[in-house]
């Protein structure tokens, strides 16, 4: 295996230093690491920033059944050029994973891809039906241990079954992970329901729809004793509702995503469907509200909810058009653009939300930890005073949907490490060396 002497890198964003990564672990850090470095690759590493890998709790890898649009392999290469060494598999595939059979193949075949560590999610209900329970006991204890369960996608609406389904993952330490969206208040909806929705005549998809089934989660939360975890949560009304039932000691974790962070319902003006997704883009005040919400802690993590989709699924009028953006490519950047670069998160914080704890409410082991000499080498080396345009046909997803698809964002994965195990390096996949591998994002200098 190979040894990588990272040279003069700042962990977190301090002090630079040399650090040592052999035989899968952080083998030394300070002056120790050259002395010890022998043989090894060295990475210069002058002006970046050396944070733990990335760790996503909201990833379509598509795999099984719309393998046209994603296949698991392209979704974790795709993850690894983000800077990402573990990702979080959603339920709803084809099909849908609410069996321990079809967890424990989505975890195999993560684990023989090698790019990143993929942790199935499984459904909640049957099918994501919302009728009846999934065997998540039999998920639970499967050989991919799974921890989160979500009919992402759906609305568990029915609460009855959000109740038991909150009670039951108490026996294994698991998390409800909610798509908050009262079916009945959406019907047809296709875009933020406000202004521009009327100007532009599509039907509305209003905040309550979101703001209702959290409120309730979080009183079932609290009345069960169990957790809750909110999934791309979009309006300043829940931003509001989290807030206040942390406030009451409730075990509830949210998340936004990066589009969220940044991205409006102006957008939709233009009737490009690259811009429809579910929660749909909200108002330049929810904006606002969902980045100080991240920078005071009510909201927890940033998770991608990376959805890819095919052409023919995206390149159509907006009503016929499927939900969802691709994410994992851009998240970083759009952190860095949104929080970092304003001021409001450091790259500690950025380490916080994107790594260690989201690995801590999917109760990920070796993920997500301190840079520290014996931890994992799982590691992601960025280039912040890099500048990139997002070109979809340069990415490793599958997929073209990238809603920053022609737009200039800061930063650049120079290097992303699993386990001691270059999966990037030089910004470039490290799959092939016949030159026609595609750069992890074209960045000054790629
Ligand atoms: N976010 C989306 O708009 N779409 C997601 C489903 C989801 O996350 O709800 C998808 O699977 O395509
Ligand atoms: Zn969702
Ligand atoms: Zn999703």
């Amino acid at each position: 295996m190979t040894t990588y002497l990272l040279r003069s890198v700042a962990p977190l964003g301090g002090e630079p230093v040399d650090v040592l990564l052999a035989d899968g672990v952080v083998a030394a850090i300070g002056p120790d690491a050259g002395a010890r470095a022998g043989e090894a690759t060295v990475v210069e590493g002058e002006g970046l920033v050396l944070l733990p890998g990335l760790v996503d709790l909201h990833t379509h890898l598509r795999e099984p059944g719309r393998e046209d649009a994603e296949t698991i392999r392209s979704g974790t290469r795709a993850a690894a050029a983000g800077g990402f060494t573990a990702v979080h598999a959603m339920a709803n595939t084809t099909p849908t994973q609410d069996t321990a059979g079809v967890v424990e193949q989505v975890w195999r075949l993560g684990r023989d891809a090698g790019w990143a560590d993929v942790h199935p999610v499984g459904a909640v209900s049957v099918g994501l039906a919302g009728e009846h329970l999934a065997e998540l006991g039999a998920m639970a204890s499967s050989a991919a241990r799974v921890r989160v369960f979500s009919d992402d996608g759906k609305c568990v609406h029915d609460p009855v079954l959000m109740r038991r389904a909150l009670e039951y993952v108490k026996a294994f330490d698991g998390v409800i992970a909610q798509h908050a969206q009262e079916p009945r208040l959406t019907d047809g909806a296709q875009m933020h329901e406000g202004v521009v929705s009327s100007e532009i005549g599509l039907a509305g998809w209003p905040a309550v729809a979101e703001e209702a089934i959290i409120a309730r989660d979080v009183l079932l939360a609290e009345h069960v004793g169990s957790r809750l975890h909110v999934c791309h949560l979009s309006t300043a009304g829940s931003v509001e509702i989290i807030r206040w039932a942390k406030s009451r000691g409730i075990d509830v974790t949210a998340e936004v995503t990066p589009h969220h962070l940044v991205l409006t319902d102006e957008l939709a003006r233009g009737y490009d469907p690259v811009f429809k997704v579910n929660p749909p883009l909200r108002t330049a005040e929810d904006v606002e509200a969902v980045r100080a919400g991240l920078a005071d802690g009510t909201i927890d993590i940033v998770a991608t909810d990376h959805a890819p989709h095919t052409r023919e699924d995206k390149d159509c009028e907006w009503a016929a058009a499927a939900f969802g953006m691709t994410g994992l490519e851009t998240a970083l950047a759009v952190v860095q653009e949104t929080m970092v670069d304003t001021g409001r998160l450091t790259w500690a914080d950025v380490a916080r939300v994107l790594s260690a704890a989201p690995a801590a409410i999917g109760r990920v082991e070796g993920q997500g930890r301190p840079i520290a000499v014996g931890e994992p080498g799982n590691l992601v080396l960025v280039d912040p005073s890099a500048r990139r345009t997002v070109e979809p046909a340069e990415q490793a997803t599958a997929s073209g949907n990238s809603p920053f698809r022609g737009r200039e964002l800061p930063g650049r994965v120079v290097a992303t490490f699993l386990r001691g195990r270059a999966t990037v390096l030089n910004g470039v996949l490290q799959d092939d060396a016949d030159g026609s591998r595609r750069a992890a994002g074209r960045g000054v200098g790629a």
